[in-house]
Order: C-alpha cells, then sequence, then structure tokens
C-alpha cells in the first residue's frame, strides 16, 4: 500500500496494492499491521458501515462529539463518490480548511479521516455503495454537523442543484457560524 498525505494534516490518502488475473482482482481493503507501519497510527476500528446511494445523492457533512468522536477509513466499492472533509479542530494548524477527494470502485483508493474532521459525500455515479470502519460506536445523541451547502465552506459537490438529493435531518444542519458561535 502506498500513503499519501493529504493537504489536511493527519488525513491520509492510501492506495493499496491491486493484484489482477483472469478472474479478476484482490486487495485488501485492511490490513492493521500494514496500515499502523505506513501511517504511524495505532487504531482499532470497531464497526463496519455500509451505504448505499443513488445519483445525486449528498450525505454530510457529519462527525460525532466528545468522547464519540470518530475516525473513519473510507472507500467506495461500486461507483463515484466526491468525498469531502473539512478539519474542525481548533488546535489544528488546517483548522477549518477542507480537502475533496474522488473515490471510485475502479481506483480502490481509501481516505483516513482522523477524529474532529466533519465528512460527507456526493455521489457522481448511478449506484454508489459506500464503505467504512470507525474508530468508536455509533451514538446518536452525539451525531452533530454542518449544512452542506453553507456559504462559507462554499464546497463544490459537483452536482447541479435541481439534481442534489439531501435528507432533511442534512437540510436542518447548522451553518458553519452558527455551529462555531453555539
Ligand atoms: C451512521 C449510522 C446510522 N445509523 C442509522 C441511523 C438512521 O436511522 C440510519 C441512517 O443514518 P444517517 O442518515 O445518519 O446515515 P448517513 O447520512 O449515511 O450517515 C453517515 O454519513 C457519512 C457522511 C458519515 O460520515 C458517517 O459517519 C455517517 O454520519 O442509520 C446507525 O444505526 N448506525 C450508524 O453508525
Amino acid at each position: 500500500m502506498t500513503v499519501k498525505q493529504s493537504p489536511l494534516k493527519g488525513c491520509f490518502v492510501i492506495e493499496p496494492q491491486v493484484f489482477e488475473d483472469e478472474r479478476g482482482s484482490f486487495f485488501e481493503s485492511f490490513n492493521q499491521k500494514s496500515f499502523e507501519e505506513n501511517t504511524g497510527i495505532d487504531i482499532e476500528f470497531v464497526q463496519d458501515n455500509q451505504s448505499v446511494s443513488q445519483y445525486g445523492t449528498i450525505r454530510g457533512l457529519h462527525f460525532q462529539t466528545g468522547d464519540f468522536a470518530q475516525a473513519k477509513l473510507i472507500r467506495v466499492a461500486k461507483g463515484k463518490v466526491l468525498d469531502v472533509v473539512v478539519d474542525m479542530r481548533p488546535d489544528s494548524e488546517t483548522y477549518l480548511k477542507q480537502f475533496s477527494y474522488v473515490l471510485t470502485g475502479e481506483n480502490n483508493h481509501q481516505l483516513f479521516v482522523p477524529r474532529g474532521f466533519a465528512h460527507g459525500f456526493a455521489c457522481l455515479s448511478e449506484d454508489v455503495i459506500f464503505v467504512y470502519k470507525c474508530d468508536n460506536y455509533y451514538h446518536k445523541a452525539s451525531e452533530s454537523g454542518i449544512l452542506y451547502n453553507d456559504n462559507t465552506l462554499n464546497i463544490d459537490w459537483q452536482i447541479p442543484k435541481q439534481e442534489q438529493i439531501v435528507s432533511e435531518k442534512d437540510q436542518n444542519l447548522p451553518t458553519l457560524e452558527t455551529y462555531l458561535n453555539s
């Protein structure tokens, strides 16, 4: 696997080694030993998630707060997404900076998102199977987030407005300004 530092501190792009033959392909989607050796991060993932989305879906921007903050190791098993992360750690040198990266079922790239980041993605292909590991359990009361179309962040989700599909919950998330002042 190859690990590339993203512009955001502690956030990495991981390119696994993919083996191909006449049957198809194979790769290790996670190997704790190689992960630790290559990133220097000692981590224990405790929950695996999978979501299926149609073209135009935008999920995010999400994070869990306090003791339930989650680091995530993200990949796309099928389709193409624009994955977006925002560094929400006040003490970070990349505080409030954002990074977007295209993950697909063909490139098999992964994104490691540290605790303290807001995360979301837009589905750029017809069907998306989105898979991620978390190092902390889902905790409904600790769910938080920022409005996906916040004016300050001004994220280009690469989906025309009339084709965007966003949950009611996500449409009601606070703006960055409201969140920071709360
Ligand atoms: C995230 C999550 C949701 N759920 C339930 C709650 C709800 O009934 C249903 C759908 O939840 P949501 O609408 O929050 O799902 P979704 O919008 O896909 O939430 C995810 O979005 C991406 C961007 C992330 O970064 C993830 O951490 C997670 O927040 O699944 C769990 O049971 N466990 C979980 O870990």
